[in-house]
């Protein structure tokens, strides 16, 4: 939602065309990453960056819903560790800065997403 300064996060970003194109470098950077590509061996990749550009565009504020699954679900029994999400990030923060994403803009997604990581990373 736009707050009382103007613009949401979802338009600053972009709008949902912007965030499919950081989506699917990031998912295209993560099919690379061979720290953490083995997790993503069955997974159905054109539906996990539907949900992951829906995810994004409804926490940003814009006009998406979520239909996927609880961070806490979708994960479970993954046995993800600390270096696996650093991981993941650090191919999010590249998409990201391929795509010329602004610091302040860059900083507020990765705030939101953040905190997820409790639900995430189940291995020390
Ligand atoms: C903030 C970080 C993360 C976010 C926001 C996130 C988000 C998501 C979303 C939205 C889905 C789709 C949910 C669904 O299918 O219902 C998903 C699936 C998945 N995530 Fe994550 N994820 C994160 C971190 C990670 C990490 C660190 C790993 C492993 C290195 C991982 C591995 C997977 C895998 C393998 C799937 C597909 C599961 C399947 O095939 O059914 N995720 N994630």
């Amino acid at each position: 939602a736009a707050g009382a300064k103007g613009k949401s996060l979802y338009d600053r970003l972009g709008g949902k065309g912007a965030i499919t194109a950081v989506v699917d470098t990031f998912v295209g950077n993560v099919g690379g990453d061979k720290r953490i590509n083995g997790y993503f061996a069955t997974t159905d990749i054109p539906k996990l960056k539907m949900h992951l550009v829906n995810q994004i565009c409804e926490a940003a504020g814009g006009p998406c819903t979520y239909t996927g699954r609880t961070m806490k679900q979708t994960h479970a029994g993954m046995g993800v560790d600390e270096a696996a999400f650093n991981a993941l990030v650090e191919d999010l923060v590249k998409a990201l800065d391929h795509h010329k994403v602004g610091k302040a803009e860059k900083d507020e997604l990765l705030g939101i997403l953040g905190p997820m990581k409790s639900d995430i990373v189940e291995k020390k």
